[in-house]
């Protein structure tokens, strides 16, 4: 059994990350941390674990993490890395669900992140865990950054198109919508049901800090510098993130639908819908599934992407947990097979 401790179990990553792991064939869940909740049954707090484990949470203390195989960190952007290097050198595995180790460089880091990184060497060590692109370094990875939730959603739907070289690289467009869930759950004025509620707005759209790592991806893709406009939405629903992608073809020739079908056909997490069909969230809430179409509207030059998954499951827990498999040489959709909630 692989021998997993969860930091930061009480937000809504952390709960997603137990609801999958409790119902996982290879996991033992040894300790879950909290500091507010710290003594309390985990049941206490979410009664939809009653029946599946009997533990408490705990304090962080970095002893009681070291006797497991795998810690996921699901705390705010900036706890990991300093605790990860000493998990790291006692032999712990480390997946971070935060974006500690997600940009290659420090300084970049410190810009968009507000403050300056604690271990600037592990950056180029960690694993960027989105397994559509990197499945054989996460295998052997000490240290998985796992993605964002838009980056995941955004890079895999301009993936085909980028690998192939059929579209102009410089000029992307990323329009994104997220439910509430995507900020936390901690208390914050604009995530009450009042503010959120009935409404619709952009967000970050002269900088937001999935700029830089949806850019590195995507270069790391096209061997080239990307120019890519990201425009984050909130949405009055509890989960789910639809990005509709949009690029200019530089090569008109190709069948898009047959280049995404033969991109995803291997990948247990990358549904590619027949021709004319159009993805929504509801239909991975829930699930690890990214769903996607390719549309080229009136056959014109324009090709625009519908890409949607949970941000609690492919965007952060979920993805999370397929890491963890292919690491530990599990199956990778090992916990990982729930059907997405309807309606
Ligand atoms: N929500 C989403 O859709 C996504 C979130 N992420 C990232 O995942 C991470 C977790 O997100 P989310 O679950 O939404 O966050 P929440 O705010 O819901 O939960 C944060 C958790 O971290 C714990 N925590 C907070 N500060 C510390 C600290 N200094 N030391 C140890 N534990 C701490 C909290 O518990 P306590 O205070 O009791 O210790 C709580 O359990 C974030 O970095 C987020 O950016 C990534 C992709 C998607
Ligand atoms: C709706 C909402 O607020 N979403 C979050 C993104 C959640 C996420 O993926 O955050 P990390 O990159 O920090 O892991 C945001 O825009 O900040």
């Amino acid at each position: 059994m692989i021998k997993v401790g969860i930091v930061g179990g009480t937000g809504y990553t952390g709960v997603e990350l137990l609801r999958l792991l409790v119902q996982h064939p290879a996991v033992e869940l040894r300790v879950i941390t909290s500091r507010s909740e710290a003594g309390r049954g985990l049941d206490h707090l979410f009664p939809s674990l009653r029946g599946h484990t009997d533990l408490c949470f705990a304090e962080p203390d970095v002893d009681a993490l070291a006797g497991c195989d795998v810690v996921f960190y699901a705390t705010p952007n900036g706890v990991a890395m300093t605790q990860v290097p000493e998990l790291l050198a006692r032999g712990v595995r480390v997946i971070d669900l935060a974006a500690d180790f997600r940009l290659k460089d420090a300084d970049t880091w410190s810009e968009w992140y507000g403050m300056a990184h604690a271990c600037p060497a592990l950056l180029e060590d960690a694993v960027y865990g989105l397994p559509e692109v990197n499945r054989a370094e996460i295998a052997s990875a000490r240290l998985v950054a796992n993605p964002g939730c838009y980056p995941t959603a955004v890079q895999l739907g301009f993936l085909p198109l980028l690998e192939a070289g059929l579209i102009d690289a410089g000029a992307m467009i990323a329009d994104c919508k997220s439910g509430v869930s995507g900020a936390g759950r901690q208390a914050n004025v604009g995530t009450l049901l009042c503010e959120a509620g009935e409404s619709f707005k952009a967000y970050g759209v002269n900088g937001h800090r999935h700029l830089p790592e949806i850019r590195q991806g995507l270069n790391a893709v096209s061997g080239g510098s990307c120019g890519l406009t990201f425009v984050p939405h909130l949405t009055p629903m509890i989960r789910g993130i639809h990005a509709t992608l949009y690029a200019q073809l530089a090569d008109d020739s190709a069948d898009l639908q047959a280049l995404y079908e033969a991109r995803y056909a291997r990948e247990p997490f990358v549904d590619v819908m027949p021709a004319g069909w159009t993805p929504e969230t509801r239909s991975v809430r829930g699930s690890n599934m990214c769903r996607m179409a390719v549309c080229r509207p009136m056959s014109g030059n324009t090709v625009v992407i519908l890409s949607v998954i949970d941000n609690l499951v492919k965007g952060a827990a979920g993805q999370a947990v397929q890491n963890m498999n292919i690491m530990f040489g599990q199956e990778e959709s090992a916990g990982l097979t729930q059907v997405a909630l309807s309606p």
